[in-house]
Protein backbone atom coordinates (compact mmCIF):
# COMPACT_ATOMS: atom_id res chain seq x y z
CA UNK A 1 0.00 0.00 0.00
CA UNK A 2 1.34 3.38 -0.88
CA UNK A 3 0.81 6.14 1.79
CA UNK A 4 0.87 9.86 1.64
CA UNK A 5 3.06 9.87 4.26
CA UNK A 6 5.11 7.43 5.75
CA UNK A 7 7.85 7.12 8.32
CA UNK A 8 10.13 3.64 8.34
CA UNK A 9 11.88 3.28 11.34
CA UNK A 10 12.84 6.98 11.85
CA UNK A 11 15.01 7.65 14.37
CA UNK A 12 17.08 10.65 16.14
CA UNK A 13 19.35 10.50 18.90
CA UNK A 14 20.81 12.95 20.74
CA UNK A 15 24.40 12.10 22.15
CA UNK A 16 22.82 8.94 24.40
CA UNK A 17 19.15 10.39 24.04
CA UNK A 18 17.36 8.60 21.40
CA UNK A 19 14.22 10.94 20.79
CA UNK A 20 12.42 9.24 18.44
CA UNK A 21 12.91 5.43 17.94
CA UNK A 22 12.39 3.57 14.97
CA UNK A 23 8.84 5.03 14.39
CA UNK A 24 7.25 3.14 11.41
CA UNK A 25 4.05 4.43 10.75
CA UNK A 26 1.96 4.98 7.38
CA UNK A 27 -0.66 8.40 6.82
CA UNK A 28 -3.67 7.68 4.24
CA UNK A 29 -5.42 10.94 2.49
CA UNK A 30 -8.23 11.96 4.07
CA UNK A 31 -7.79 10.63 7.51
CA UNK A 32 -6.79 12.86 10.64
CA UNK A 33 -4.54 11.30 12.76
CA UNK A 34 -3.54 12.21 16.42
CA UNK A 35 -0.63 12.01 17.77
CA UNK A 36 -0.05 12.28 21.51
CA UNK A 37 1.66 11.43 24.01
CA UNK A 38 3.05 12.67 27.62
CA UNK A 39 5.43 15.79 27.51
CA UNK A 40 9.17 15.04 26.28
CA UNK A 41 7.92 11.82 24.62
CA UNK A 42 9.11 13.04 21.21
CA UNK A 43 5.76 14.64 19.40
CA UNK A 44 7.35 17.29 18.43
CA UNK A 45 11.18 15.51 17.29
CA UNK A 46 8.70 13.65 15.38
CA UNK A 47 7.13 16.15 13.20
CA UNK A 48 10.70 18.08 12.90
CA UNK A 49 12.06 14.88 11.43
CA UNK A 50 9.32 15.00 8.78
CA UNK A 51 9.08 18.41 7.99
CA UNK A 52 12.60 18.26 7.80
CA UNK A 53 13.73 20.80 10.50
CA UNK A 54 16.19 17.96 11.83
CA UNK A 55 17.55 14.95 10.18
CA UNK A 56 17.16 11.43 10.66
CA UNK A 57 20.18 9.65 12.52
CA UNK A 58 18.21 6.65 10.60
CA UNK A 59 15.20 5.87 8.87
CA UNK A 60 13.05 7.33 6.48
CA UNK A 61 10.59 9.14 5.58
CA UNK A 62 8.53 8.76 2.50
CA UNK A 63 6.05 11.26 0.85
CA UNK A 64 3.41 9.45 -2.03
CA UNK A 65 6.36 6.52 -1.98
CA UNK A 66 9.01 8.67 -2.69
CA UNK A 67 11.98 9.03 -0.80
CA UNK A 68 12.25 12.89 0.72
CA UNK A 69 14.50 11.72 3.83
CA UNK A 70 17.16 13.93 2.53
CA UNK A 71 15.19 16.79 1.05
CA UNK A 72 15.66 20.25 2.99
CA UNK A 73 12.61 21.43 5.34
CA UNK A 74 11.56 23.78 2.17
CA UNK A 75 12.04 20.94 -0.26
CA UNK A 76 9.49 19.00 1.62
CA UNK A 77 7.67 21.98 2.24
CA UNK A 78 7.26 22.59 -2.00
CA UNK A 79 6.86 18.92 -2.57
CA UNK A 80 3.55 19.22 -0.35
CA UNK A 81 4.36 19.03 3.17
CA UNK A 82 3.10 21.92 4.94
CA UNK A 83 3.43 22.56 8.57
CA UNK A 84 1.97 25.66 10.99
CA UNK A 85 4.72 26.85 12.85
CA UNK A 86 4.25 28.44 15.95
CA UNK A 87 4.01 31.87 14.40
CA UNK A 88 7.60 31.88 12.22
CA UNK A 89 5.60 31.88 9.18
CA UNK A 90 4.01 35.41 9.46
CA UNK A 91 5.58 38.39 7.94
CA UNK A 92 5.06 40.79 10.76
CA UNK A 93 5.21 43.93 9.22
CA UNK A 94 2.73 42.57 5.95
CA UNK A 95 -0.94 43.13 6.29
CA UNK A 96 -3.21 39.96 6.91
CA UNK A 97 -4.16 39.90 3.61
CA UNK A 98 -0.75 40.42 1.69
CA UNK A 99 0.49 37.54 4.17
CA UNK A 100 -2.15 35.59 2.91
CA UNK A 101 -1.83 36.74 -0.94
CA UNK A 102 2.05 35.97 -1.05
CA UNK A 103 1.35 32.40 0.15
CA UNK A 104 -1.56 32.09 -2.26
CA UNK A 105 0.91 33.61 -5.04
CA UNK A 106 3.55 31.47 -3.71
CA UNK A 107 0.77 28.13 -4.48
CA UNK A 108 -0.07 29.18 -7.69
CA UNK A 109 3.94 29.44 -8.79
CA UNK A 110 3.26 33.16 -10.22
CA UNK A 111 6.66 34.75 -7.94
CA UNK A 112 8.84 35.49 -10.82
CA UNK A 113 6.32 36.40 -14.05
CA UNK A 114 5.39 39.63 -13.72
CA UNK A 115 3.17 38.75 -16.88
CA UNK A 116 0.93 36.72 -14.84
CA UNK A 117 1.50 38.66 -11.25
CA UNK A 118 -0.46 41.30 -12.81
CA UNK A 119 -3.09 39.02 -14.89
CA UNK A 120 -3.44 36.89 -12.19
CA UNK A 121 -3.09 39.51 -9.56
CA UNK A 122 -7.36 39.89 -8.67
CA UNK A 123 -7.78 35.92 -8.74
CA UNK A 124 -4.72 36.00 -5.97
CA UNK A 125 -6.33 38.80 -3.71
CA UNK A 126 -9.67 36.64 -4.35
CA UNK A 127 -8.20 33.68 -3.45
CA UNK A 128 -6.83 35.43 0.04
CA UNK A 129 -9.70 37.33 0.75
CA UNK A 130 -11.79 33.69 0.70
CA UNK A 131 -8.94 32.16 2.86
CA UNK A 132 -8.89 35.56 5.30
CA UNK A 133 -13.22 34.54 5.53
CA UNK A 134 -12.97 31.09 6.43
CA UNK A 135 -10.56 31.78 9.21
CA UNK A 136 -12.40 34.80 10.06
CA UNK A 137 -9.72 37.29 9.86
CA UNK A 138 -11.15 39.32 6.67
CA UNK A 139 -12.14 42.43 8.90
CA UNK A 140 -8.93 42.56 9.96
CA UNK A 141 -7.00 42.32 6.68
CA UNK A 142 -5.44 45.60 6.38
CA UNK A 143 -3.92 45.35 10.01
CA UNK A 144 -0.13 44.10 10.21
CA UNK A 145 0.02 40.74 11.52
CA UNK A 146 2.71 42.30 14.16
CA UNK A 147 -0.52 44.15 15.81
CA UNK A 148 -2.75 41.21 15.18
CA UNK A 149 -3.79 39.57 18.84
CA UNK A 150 -2.13 36.18 19.63
CA UNK A 151 -5.00 33.60 18.27
CA UNK A 152 -5.37 36.19 15.63
CA UNK A 153 -1.97 35.18 14.25
CA UNK A 154 -2.46 31.31 14.92
CA UNK A 155 -5.59 31.77 12.82
CA UNK A 156 -2.94 33.77 9.94
CA UNK A 157 -1.19 30.92 10.24
CA UNK A 158 -3.67 28.49 9.37
CA UNK A 159 -4.77 30.88 7.00
CA UNK A 160 -1.71 30.95 5.39
CA UNK A 161 -1.36 27.00 5.52
CA UNK A 162 -4.48 26.64 3.91
CA UNK A 163 -3.50 28.95 1.15
CA UNK A 164 -0.47 26.78 0.59
CA UNK A 165 -2.84 23.54 -0.52
CA UNK A 166 -0.30 21.07 0.85
CA UNK A 167 -1.29 17.43 0.62
CA UNK A 168 -0.11 16.96 4.14
CA UNK A 169 -1.37 19.14 7.19
CA UNK A 170 0.85 19.00 10.11
CA UNK A 171 -0.85 21.06 13.18
CA UNK A 172 1.28 21.24 16.34
CA UNK A 173 -1.05 22.45 19.21
CA UNK A 174 -2.91 25.09 16.96
CA UNK A 175 -5.18 26.34 19.40
CA UNK A 176 -2.45 27.10 22.15
CA UNK A 177 -3.12 30.44 23.72
CA UNK A 178 -6.23 30.74 21.75
CA UNK A 179 -9.34 32.06 23.57
CA UNK A 180 -12.42 29.82 23.90
CA UNK A 181 -14.40 32.30 21.61
CA UNK A 182 -11.35 31.53 18.79
CA UNK A 183 -10.79 27.46 19.44
CA UNK A 184 -14.21 26.69 17.29
CA UNK A 185 -13.20 29.02 14.07
CA UNK A 186 -9.89 26.53 13.94
CA UNK A 187 -11.37 23.20 14.69
CA UNK A 188 -13.97 24.09 11.66
CA UNK A 189 -11.16 24.48 9.21
CA UNK A 190 -9.28 21.46 10.25
CA UNK A 191 -12.83 19.87 9.77
CA UNK A 192 -13.59 20.78 6.64
CA UNK A 193 -9.96 19.83 5.56
CA UNK A 194 -10.97 16.54 6.31
CA UNK A 195 -14.13 16.51 4.60
CA UNK A 196 -12.24 17.25 1.28
CA UNK A 197 -10.89 13.47 1.60
CA UNK A 198 -7.51 14.05 -0.18
CA UNK A 199 -5.87 15.85 2.64
CA UNK A 200 -3.82 13.85 5.09
CA UNK A 201 -3.90 15.68 8.33
CA UNK A 202 -1.67 15.09 11.35
CA UNK A 203 -2.32 16.96 14.62
CA UNK A 204 -0.38 17.10 18.03
CA UNK A 205 -2.62 18.17 20.65
CA UNK A 206 -2.60 17.94 24.69
CA UNK A 207 -6.59 18.47 24.72
CA UNK A 208 -8.21 15.40 24.20
CA UNK A 209 -11.60 16.78 24.26
CA UNK A 210 -10.19 18.36 20.66
CA UNK A 211 -8.23 14.68 19.98
CA UNK A 212 -11.55 12.55 20.51
CA UNK A 213 -13.78 15.41 18.28
CA UNK A 214 -11.57 15.46 15.64
CA UNK A 215 -9.44 12.19 14.67
CA UNK A 216 -10.03 9.23 13.00
CA UNK A 217 -7.16 7.57 14.64
CA UNK A 218 -4.68 8.41 17.57
CA UNK A 219 -0.80 7.15 17.79
CA UNK A 220 0.79 7.50 21.09
CA UNK A 221 4.60 8.03 21.23
CA UNK A 222 6.15 7.24 25.02
CA UNK A 223 9.94 8.14 25.22
CA UNK A 224 10.68 8.04 21.70
CA UNK A 225 8.70 5.15 20.60
CA UNK A 226 5.36 3.90 19.29
CA UNK A 227 3.30 2.61 21.99
CA UNK A 228 0.05 2.22 20.47
CA UNK A 229 -2.10 2.96 17.18
CA UNK A 230 -5.86 2.74 16.61
CA UNK A 231 -9.70 3.79 17.11
CA UNK A 232 -9.24 6.82 19.00
CA UNK A 233 -11.70 5.32 21.62
CA UNK A 234 -10.07 2.21 21.99
CA UNK A 235 -7.06 4.06 21.83
CA UNK A 236 -7.84 6.82 25.16
CA UNK A 237 -8.92 3.70 27.07
CA UNK A 238 -5.40 2.62 26.80
CA UNK A 239 -3.53 2.51 30.30
CA UNK A 240 -0.71 4.63 28.89
CA UNK A 241 -3.26 7.74 27.85
CA UNK A 242 -5.19 7.67 31.10
CA UNK A 243 -1.82 7.81 33.21
CA UNK A 244 -0.52 10.07 31.09
CA UNK A 245 -4.11 12.74 30.52
CA UNK A 246 -5.98 11.91 33.01
CA UNK A 247 -4.08 11.38 35.67
CA UNK A 248 -5.07 7.56 36.44
CA UNK A 249 -2.22 5.67 37.99
CA UNK A 250 -1.48 2.90 36.25
CA UNK A 251 0.21 -0.41 38.00
CA UNK A 252 3.16 -1.65 35.86
N1 LIG B 1 17.62 19.67 19.77
C1 LIG B 1 17.57 18.84 20.82
N2 LIG B 1 18.70 18.52 21.50
C2 LIG B 1 18.66 17.67 22.56
N3 LIG B 1 17.54 17.07 23.02
C3 LIG B 1 16.39 17.38 22.39
C4 LIG B 1 16.33 18.26 21.26
N4 LIG B 1 15.04 18.35 20.83
C5 LIG B 1 14.32 17.55 21.65
N5 LIG B 1 15.12 16.97 22.58
C6 LIG B 1 14.70 16.02 23.61
O1 LIG B 1 13.94 15.02 22.97
C7 LIG B 1 12.86 14.62 23.80
C8 LIG B 1 11.56 14.77 23.06
O2 LIG B 1 11.21 16.15 22.99
P1 LIG B 1 9.92 16.67 22.22
O3 LIG B 1 9.94 18.15 22.33
O4 LIG B 1 9.88 16.09 20.88
O5 LIG B 1 8.75 16.07 23.09
P2 LIG B 1 7.19 16.38 23.00
O6 LIG B 1 6.51 15.06 23.05
O7 LIG B 1 6.91 17.25 21.84
O8 LIG B 1 6.95 17.16 24.35
P3 LIG B 1 5.87 18.32 24.71
O9 LIG B 1 4.54 17.66 24.74
O10 LIG B 1 6.31 18.76 26.06
O11 LIG B 1 6.00 19.39 23.66
C9 LIG B 1 12.95 15.45 25.07
O12 LIG B 1 13.64 14.70 26.05
C10 LIG B 1 13.76 16.64 24.63
O13 LIG B 1 14.47 17.19 25.70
Amino acid sequence: MTFALETQDLTIRFGGHVAVNAVSCGFQPGTLTAIVGPNGAGKTTYFNLISGQLPATSGRVLLHGRDISHASAPARSRKGIGRAFQLTNLFPYLTVLENVRLAVQSRAHVGLNMWSVWSSHKDLIARAEEVLEAVALASKRDIPAAALPHGDQRKLEVGILMALEPDVFMFDEPTAGMSVDEVPVILELIRGLKCRKDKTILLVEHKMDVVRELSDRIIVLHNGSLVADGEPAEVIASPIVQEAYLGVEVKK
